[in-house]
């Protein structure tokens, strides 16, 4: 739509439409406090739909992390966000974030992580990643051997984290000893803290030890890059074994190949933007299947019918995940109650105007999931846990976005459905559960996670059920 858009621009120099309503709060902090606290109370989505009933408006301005912010729902603001990338609107994070991964910004230029960004969807392609499962179902067993079985209850979101990062090192890196995926683990978990605190750079304070954390890790991913490339020229490795092999031999459009600094860039950033979603999304499951016994039967139902079709110590393949079609329902239902990402931000390129607002050059836009997930006329009776919503053809366009959409959708959508399934098959195959706190808060800062992290009573399957 450039002719329309056109149109628009012309007319808003001629007739200078007005901001969106709303109001921009306190000076530098503006309504940060607000939008924080809501998420810590467990409604995020309450910021939001305030305003939008306030102002009788799905487009509101606000001010967040010190910036004039103009906040976009509804289906049709997806829409345009995700469809003018690099168009009308760019990519934009908090300063925090830039300094925990300052090479990204400092070392490439913008046209460099642009052609990155290009080459990221190769290495989370469906043909690629089928390759994968069957590791991932090996470390899934290793994990459910060393941190369920033989327990009587669990703490469930450090065991999801637990999992999909020795997942990560293993698709990633190839690193599976559980020492090696310790040692880290620990600075990881430093910098995913660092990255949600203030960004003060003090000795002492979690933001500077997440610089250092994220420094650490760089140079231990550099080292390794440095020895697989020497065993890849020396055939000690496979060149598809895993995606930093890819990384090294993959070149874009003009030949060129990554700079080391650039892949342990790019594998920080995917273990970080895996990390954390991936494993709300794997709590919050068991927690709706501790909640809702007939869907936890009909999961358990589809996952056996798979079980008994293997050969003992036969792995799960691509033909398996396809068969999870109910259990990625369920899943995809989790996704849209409790979305690991809340939304996202993006500046303007230049003023132009969105449904009779005018939007101003270097003003930030957030998109926000609950705009869609939980409006009624998007998903009727929005409260109510139903699968049913993704059979057939599913949800309206642009109504279930918790990967976004556009060129800068998830790049590792792809993979996570991949996690998420296997870990679903392990669980179910092994155990049933109960919640231990029925009324456990949820927090959302900026993830929503149960406040006492999902502590479950375990109850083994019989033991046929466990052998097949
Ligand atoms: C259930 C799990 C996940 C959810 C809900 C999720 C969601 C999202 C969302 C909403 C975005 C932002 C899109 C935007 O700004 O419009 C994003 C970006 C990203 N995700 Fe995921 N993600 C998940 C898992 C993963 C995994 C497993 C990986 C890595 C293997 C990953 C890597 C990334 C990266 C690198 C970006 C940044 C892309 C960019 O800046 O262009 N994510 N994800």
């Amino acid at each position: 739509t450039p002719l329309l858009l056109h149109i628009y621009n012309h007319r808003s120099s001629v007739s200078d439409p007005k901001l969106p309503p709303g109001k921009m709060g306190f000076p530098v902090l503006g309504e940060s406090l607000e939008f924080l606290s809501t998420g810590r109370k467990g409604h995020p989505e309450k910021f939001i739909y305030d305003r939008i009933a306030k102002y009788s408006s799905l487009v509101f301005k606000t001010s967040l992390l010190g910036q004039p912010t103009t906040v976009i729902c509804g289906a049709a603001g997806n829409k345009f966000l995700f469809s003018n990338e690099n168009k009308l609107v760019i990519a934009w994070w908090p300063d925090s974030v830039n300094k925990i991964f300052p090479s990204s910004t400092q070392t490439s230029s913008k046209e460099e992580s642009k052609k990155m960004r290009k080459l990221l969807p190769n290495f989370f392609k469906p043909e690629a990643l089928q390759r994968y499962i069957g590791m991932m179902d090996v470390i899934a067993q290793r994990h459910f051997e060393a941190s369920w079985e033989g327990k009587h209850e669990v703490s469930v979101f450090p065991l999801a984290k637990m999992y999909t990062f020795w997942v990560a090192c293993k698709v990633f890196l190839s690193i599976e000893d559980p020492k090696h995926v310790a040692k880290l683990a620990d600075p990881f978990n430093v910098l995913a803290s660092g990255i949600i605190s203030i960004p003060i750079d003090l000795p002492g304070t979690p933001f500077n030890r997440a610089i250092k954390a994220s420094n650490w890790i760089r140079k231990e991913l550099i080292s390794i890059i440095k020895r697989r490339k020497v065993d890849l020229a020396e055939n000690r490795a496979s060149r598809t074994q895993d995606i930093l092999s890819h990384m090294l031999l993959t070149s874009d459009e003009d030949g060129q190949f990554m700079k080391e600094t650039d892949i342990a860039d790019k594998i920080l950033g995917l273990l970080i933007g895996g990390h954390d979603t991936a494993s709300a999304a794997i709590t919050f499951i068991v927690k709706y299947l501790a909640e809702l016994p007939h869907i936890y039967n009909e999961v358990l139902k589809e996952q056996m019918e798979i079980a008994k079709s293997k050969q003992p110590g036969e792995f799960l393949n691509w033909d398996d995940i396809q068969k999870m079609k109910y259990s990625w329902n369920v899943a995809c239902e989790v996704l849209r109650l409790a979305p690991p990402l809340q939304g996202s931000f993006r500046e303007a390129m230049n003023d132009f105007v969105f449904s009779g607002f005018s939007i101003p050059k270097g003003w930030k836009l957030y998109w926000s999931a609950n705009s869609t997930h939980r409006n009624p006329q998007c998903f009727p009776d929005p409260e109510k846990f139903d699968p049913s919503r993704f059979e057939g053809v599913g949800p309206a366009p642009y109504t279930f976005v918790p990967f976004g959409g556009g060129p800068r959708m998830c790049p590792g959508k792809e993979y996570a459905r991949l996690e998420i399934l296997v870990f679903m098959h392990n669980v179910v195959k092994r155990f049933k559960w109960e919640k231990l706190l029925p009324n456990e808060k949820i927090i959302v800062d900026p993830m929503p996670i149960p406040a006492k992290e999902l502590p479950i009573r375990l109850i083994p399957q019989s033991s046929s059920y466990v052998m097949i």
